[in-house]
């Protein structure tokens, strides 16, 4: 199982500062949304400038307009961007379409999804390398969440994933056991005082 560092910072060069930190102990570096938002898809470059040899992963979550916005993403130097699983169809073939012409991937994001298991099948057939289970920041915060819902829906759906949200040292044993092919980290990294060694625990938790 691949580990996955979300850098929801806010500044390219708090990204920089945190890639330097945990890129040794990490497969993927992944600009969260709200650094994309903030910085631009400049950010996207000067982390893969600096990471030339991690997979760089840029969480647009797009919704609309896929072929485009995949298309400038890996034309900055994103080896992988996010499409949301509640856009269309074609939103979705739209992004695969710019991906194979570049040669990287798009990952379906599954957040706010009411049946992920249902639709990780149907935008796998259309072309998504992955889809990720994924409960966003705001959901993790509502009453009666639970990770393990995140678990049973990507052993239902039998088609690769990554989980995301409230990923952390306690629970990364659960979703290796999961099937899961990519376990996420933000705030369990990022929050941490030490990120470096939070970073280190977690890839010491994955079984090899
Ligand atoms: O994708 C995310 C969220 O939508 C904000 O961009 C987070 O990076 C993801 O949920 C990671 O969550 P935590 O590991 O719980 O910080």
């Amino acid at each position: 199982m691949k580990l996955q560092v979300a850098m929801d910072v806010l500044t390219t060069e708090a990204a920089l500062e945190l890639a330097g930190k945990v890129a040794p102990y990490v497969d993927i570096l992944e600009l969260g949304t709200p650094l994309i938002k903030s910085e631009g898809l400049r950010a996207v470059t000067a982390i893969k400038d600096a990471h030339p040899d991690k997979i760089v992963f840029a969480d647009l979550k797009t919704m609309d307009a896929g072929e485009l916005e995949a298309d400038i993403a890996f034309s900055a130097g994103a080896d992988i961007v996010t499409v949301l699983g509640t856009a269309g169809d074609s939103t979705i073939v739209g992004a695969v379409k710019a991906a194979k012409a570049h040669g990287k991937s798009v990952v379906v994001d599954l957040i706010g999804v009411a049946d992920k298991v249902q639709r990780a099948k149907e935008v796998t057939a259309l072309g998504a390398a992955f889809v990720e289970m994924h409960a966003g920041l705001d959901e993790q915060a509502e009453e009666g969440f639970t990770f393990q819902t995140l678990l049973s829906d990507g052993e239902a759906a039998a088609v690769p994933f990554s989980v995301a949200g409230g990923v952390n040292v306690s629970t990364i044993a659960s979703v290796q056991q999961a099937g899961a092919q990519v376990a996420v980290a933000g705030g369990a990294i990022y929050s941490a005082d030490d990120p470096a060694a939070s970073a280190a625990a977690l890839r010491a938790a994955i079984v090899a």
